[in-house]
This record gives C-alpha cells, sequence and structure tokens, in this order.
C-alpha cells in the first residue's frame, strides 16, 4: 500500500504526536483483555490484532487475555445443552467444562493467535495448564437475603478462581518479543480444569505482572449510571453502592471487581473500554482523556 503525499503527511503528524505516548509506555506492560462480545465482527477483530502488533512494534509489551463467552454459548445451543448465570458466572458442569476448554482453548484461542501472526505479531496460544500458568481452586459463590440468618453457598460446579500466575512464564515469553494470548481455564491442584471468567483473569495476570496497565474491552461504552452516563473515577465505596442499588448487574460484576482489585493490588489504572469502537486500544493509550471508565487510585484526569 502508497499512501499519496497529504495522506502520508497526516499519518506523520499523528505519528509525531503519539510520541510522548510511546515513550510513556516504552518497556511497560499492558494486559488487556479482549471479550467474546467485541470479537464478533472481522474489522474489529482485525483492528484489535493490528492495534497489539502496532503496540509491540513501538516497544510496549501486550499480554493478551481472552473471553469467548458468546462462542462457548454458540456451541452449547448447538449441542443442546442449556447453561445459565449467577452473578455474570457460567454455571458449569463435567459436560459444560469440556465445551468451555474446547471453544477457549482451541477455536477461540487458536483465532487470535493467527489474527495478530498474520498481521505481523509473533503470538504465542496459552491457556493456564501450559506450564501450570494458571493455577486454579473452585471458586465459592454464596448469597444472602435480608430475610436469610445466615448465607445460602450455591454450587456453580467447575467455576474456579485464580491461586497463582506463572509470571516467569509470561515474563519469558515478553523477553523474547512473544505476545502471550492467554484462555481464561485454570488447572487445579489435582489437574482438574476449572472456567474462570476471563476478566478475573486478567485482572490477576495484571496484579502479577504488576502491569503498567489492564484494559477490559467490552461491548459498551463503559461502566454507568442509570441514565446511561459513563461513570469514571469511581471509589470502592461507590462501586459497592452502585451494586447495591443494581445498578451493575450481570457481566459488569466480576469486571468492575477486577478493575479495583488490580488497582489495589499495584497496577497503576484500570479502564473499561468499548471494544465496539475501532482502534480502542490504541485511542485508550494515545490519547489524554482516554475513553470509557478509568479505575486508579490517583485523581481521575
Ligand atoms: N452499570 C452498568 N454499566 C454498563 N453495563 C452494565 C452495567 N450493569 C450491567 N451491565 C451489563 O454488562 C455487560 C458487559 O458484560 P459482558 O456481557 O459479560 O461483557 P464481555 O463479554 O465484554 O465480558 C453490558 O453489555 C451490560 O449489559
Ligand atoms: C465462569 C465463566 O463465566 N466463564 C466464562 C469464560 C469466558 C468469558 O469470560 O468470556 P467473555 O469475557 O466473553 O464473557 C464463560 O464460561 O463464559
Amino acid at each position: 500500500m502508497t499512501l499519496d503525499r497529504d495522506a502520508a503527511s497526516h499519518v506523520a503528524e499523528v505519528l509525531s504526536e503519539a510520541l510522548p505516548y510511546i515513550r510513556r509506555f516504552v518497556g511497560k506492560t499492558l494486559v488487556i483483555k479482549y471479550g467474546g462480545n467485541a470479537m464478533e465482527s472481522e474489522e474489529l477483530k482485525t483492528g484489535f490484532a493490528r492495534d497489539i502488533v502496532l503496540m509491540k512494534a513501538v516497544g510496549i509489551n501486550p499480554v493478551v487475555v481472552h473471553g469467548g463467552g458468546p462462542q462457548i454459548g454458540d456451541l452449547l445451543n448447538r449441542l443442546s445443552i442449556e447453561s445459565h448465570f449467577i452473578d455474570g458466572m457460567r454455571v458449569t458442569d463435567a459436560a459444560t467444562m469440556d465445551v468451555v476448554e474446547m471453544v477457549l482453548g482451541g477455536q477461540v484461542n487458536k483465532d487470535i493467535v493467527n489474527l495478530i501472526n498474520r498481521h505481523g505479531g509473533s503470538a504465542i496460544g496459552l491457556t493456564g495448564k501450559d506450564a501450570e500458568l494458571i493455577r486454579a481452586r473452585k471458586l465459592t459463590v454464596s448469597r444472602q437475603t435480608p430475610e436469610m440468618t445466615q448465607p445460602e453457598i450455591i454450587d456453580i460446579g467447575h467455576v474456579g478462581e485464580v491461586v497463582s500466575v506463572n509470571t516467569d512464564l509470561i515474563n519469558m515469553l515478553v523477553k523474547g518479543d512473544f505476545i502471550p494470548v492467554i484462555a481464561p481455564i485454570g488447572v487445579g491442584a489435582d489437574g482438574e480444569s476449572y472456567n474462570i471468567n476471563a476478566d478475573l483473569v486478567a485482572g490477576k495476570v495484571a496484579e502479577a505482572l504488576k502491569a503498567e496497565k489492564l484494559m477490559l474491552l467490552t461491548n459498551i461504552a463503559g461502566l454507568m449510571d442509570k441514565q446511561g452516563q459513563v461513570l469514571t473515577g469511581l471509589t470502592t465505596e461507590q462501586v459497592n453502592e452502585l451494586i447495591a442499588d443494581g445498578t451493575i448487574y450481570g457481566g459488569m460484576l466480576p469486571k468492575i471487581k477486577c478493575a479495583l482489585e488490580a488497582v489495589q493490588g499495584g497496577v497503576n489504572s484500570s479502564h473499561i473500554i468499548d471494544g465496539r469502537v475501532p482502534n480502542a486500544v490504541l485511542l485508550e493509550i494515545f490519547t489524554d482523556s482516554g475513553v470509557g471508565t478509568l479505575i486508579t487510585n490517583r485523581k481521575p484526569r
């Protein structure tokens, strides 16, 4: 592809303006969670892959954690296996776990790896089982209504929470100029598989790597109030109020929880951003205002 002189001069101007941002993030690790809803169109997928390759080319270290909820749902439907969600987590019996592992570790992981590589990157696909990248244990979910004297424990099957992350493996790949692409499957003490919400894995990976940023790409403009306004710079207390009054529910629950936890765990900032916007990742890095919902220990910018 060649550019005419006007277009080339515009590109040169944009690149030059990006320089201070590039310098700020050179050598830093950014963990990007790529959600199943933000990978529906080919155009968005290509844009995402190009953003990741460009980041790596200018010396920033992206680590990708992906979801694939809609893709799991599609195969479960085809197999006539019903599934439902509790607090944004898929209730996962043994048959569902098999499907989750096939779809996330196989189809979706390799699709993203392939896409990044086709655009000039060197992506390596991993699940939490590779070199025990993500050790996990069963997640306990409890629920208590005002009428109940004690919380009720709900069994949601093979759903896990992260116990530890093998950062040596990720660091080795990053140093070798590879782009790790991680599927959110954990391995238990006895080698059993766990289905883990991808937001939670991204948050724990970001914490363990002491990443500069955690970016959670989703299918909505950010965390919103009841009037549909995007909220930013929230504290834990404000988030808890929004959960209690029902403003935050479903898939946004694990997302906001891990955004807060990552920042408390040492990540500089967490961002919930709209993956439907072309080049969302670059827009977040290379603009002052950023896009979507920012969670940080610092004052909102
Ligand atoms: N307060 C809120 N602000 C924005 N989205 C919310 C809120 N509460 C619940 N949601 C829901 O959370 C969804 C995002 O979670 P999810 O569908 O799991 O995304 P992803 O697949 O990207 O992880 C939104 O599409 C929206 O339906
Ligand atoms: C326990 C749990 O809910 N696991 C998720 C894992 C995939 C995921 O998180 O995908 P998205 O980010 O696209 O929603 C699931 O089974 O759908």
